[in-house]
């Protein structure tokens, strides 16, 4: 296939799964002439046989090679494939095919350290290369997905002006911008994703406190969520609880969700983000329940063997032990202190790896286009331009939140302890919050414990310096 000068393609895709095809579409119908490449060739034609309109802007390739022919040097190719070796492999055909200064860019998840390895090699090769995380699911990529940019500014500044235009906007502003060197977008994608964990895991908790705690039908569930998404919890999770809640399954009449089987799946970027926090000691304790309890969630046949032999909860609860605003209230502190440790997770890695991550601009690339967009987003985007350093909890805003919440937060761990209803991200977030407002902990007996056994030492209120104690060992 050899093309003219005037029918070549602006940039190039390869992958067309969920993400890529309507990214594709996304990018076509933006005005840019896209290739396209995906390694089932029956899936590309099947792809520009269903692009309608934007199929003269698609020029979809049957090899690698027609693909690198298709695009206008110095080209930029995307790339939206599972995370891992199946990239380092991709990349490494395309490399060897492309000119030095095409631009590689990941849109894919990916492991932030793997972006830093990418980028680097990359650098080391003299040829350019980005690692964006890409938000919203199927409908955000095909309409206006939330893009958080990672690499070499220059190559960001080749290719924003197509990022920014296909990019969700929020009151006009583009959610697509460059967070920093490396792997810092993907990481920014990934402390993303442990929010998203959280937040579903949260909202799963308080479902599962109406379900099991006050005997509620679906249907019902879904008017409770529906009613909450014109509250303070107004986000898109919210918004698609509603709508799972009140969906049917036209096999058996019975509200669909009542038939999904209890056991979550997960790809990974959760787990990066908890394992990230731990590495940097940053606490993240509500995205670490949300990852463990999906864990847990997958061990259905033990789970079914502990309830044979300790018997299943007693779940029932009375109705006036907790009101459903409570539950409301609960996620609204809940959530508050769960966007806290992300932010503070996004802090912590700034100033490790270098970057100076722009946290204001994190908040506000979120508004709008990807999974956790919400109301609440655009109070954080303020409080964190006033100060990027503080707490989220304690700026003036979220404090005055948290006050009014913390008590319903308080009553709904408690009560589902009481009733052995399990809510672990919620009970994650209350602890969280006791401990960040306890000037006087009790890691003094941690010190003296360490002292004792390993003559690690111990400072002193009193007097500086590093002290032992006199302990007796016999
Ligand atoms: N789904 C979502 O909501 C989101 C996904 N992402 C990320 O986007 C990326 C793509 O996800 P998604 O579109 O959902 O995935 P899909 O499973 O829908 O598509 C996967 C794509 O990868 C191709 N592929 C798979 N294995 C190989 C391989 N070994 N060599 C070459 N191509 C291969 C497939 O081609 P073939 O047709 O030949 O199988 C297909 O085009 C992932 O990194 C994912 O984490 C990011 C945000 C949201
Ligand atoms: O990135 C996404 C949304 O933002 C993807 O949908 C991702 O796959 C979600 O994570 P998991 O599969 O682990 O639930």
């Amino acid at each position: 296939m050899v093309l003219g000068d005037s029918e070549l393609a602006g940039i190039g895709l390869i992958g067309l799964g969920t993400m890529g095809a309507s990214l594709a579409l996304n990018i076509a119908e933006k005005g840019f002439k896209i290739a396209v490449f995906n390694r089932t060739t029956e899936t590309t034609r099947k792809f520009h046989a269903e692009a309608g309109d934007l199929a003269a802007q698609v020029v979809p390739c049957e090899s690698l090679e027609d693909f690198v022919a298709a695009i206008k040097p110095p080209r930029s190719v995307i790339i939206m494939l599972p995370a891992g070796d199946i990239l380092d492999q991709q990349i490494g055909v395309l490399r060897g095919m492309l000119d030095a200064d095409d631009l590689i860019i990941d849109a894919g998840n990916a492991n932030f350290h793997d972006t830093n390895r990418r980028t680097k090699e990359a650098k080391a090769a003299g040829v350019p290369y980005l690692g964006i995380g890409v938000s919203g699911g199927e409908e955000g990529a095909r309409h206006g997905p939330s893009i958080m940019g990672g690499g070499a500014r220059s190559a960001w500044d080749r290719v924003s002006h197509i990022l920014e235009a296909i990019s969700a906007k929020h009151e006009g502003q583009a959610c697509a911008q460059w967070m920093g060197e490396g792997g810092s977008g993907h990481f920014v994608k990934s402390v993303h994703n442990g929010i998203e964990y959280a937040d579903m895991q949260m909202i799963a908790e308080v479902y599962g406190i109406m379900r099991d705690g006050f005997g509620m039908e679906a249907a019902q569930i879904g008017e409770v969520f529906a009613r909450w998404n014109e509250g303070p919890l107004k986000s898109y999770l919210i918004e698609i609880s509603a709508e799972v809640s009140r969906c049917s399954d036209a096999k058996s009449g019975r509200p669909l969700l009542d038939i999904i089987l209890d056991r979550a799946g997960q790809k990974g970027t959760g787990r990066w983000t908890a394992v990230e926090a731990l590495h940097l000691a940053a606490p993240a304790t509500v995205i670490e329940a949300a990852v463990a309890a999906r864990n847990l969630s997958s061990r259905l046949d033990e789970r079914k063997a502990g309830e044979s032999l300790f018997g299943a909860a007693p779940t029932a609860l009375d109705l006036d032990a907790l009101r459903i605003d409570a539950l409301e209230q609960a996620l609204i502190a809940g959530k508050i202190v769960c966007y806290a440790q992300g932010f503070g997770l996004l802090s912590s890695a700034s100033e490790a790896y270098d970057w100076s991550l722009p946290l204001p601009d994190v908040a506000r690339v979120w508004r709008a286009g990807c999974i956790i967009r919400s109301t609440m987003l655009n109070d954080m985007a303020d409080a964190l331009t006033q100060n990027p350093a503080l707490n989220l909890m304690f700026s003036d805003f979220f404090a005055a939140l948290l006050r009014d919440n913390e008590k319903a937060l308080r009553e709904v761990v408690a009560v589902s302890a009481k009733s052995g209803l399990p809510a672990p991200a919620l009970s994650a977030a209350l602890a969280y919050f006791d401990m960040m407002r306890t000037g006087r902990s009790t890691a003094n007996m941690i010190q003296a414990q360490r002292d004792f056994f390993g003559a690690h030492s111990f400072e002193r209120f009193d007097e500086p310096g590093a002290h032992h104690g006199p302990w007796h060992k016999s």
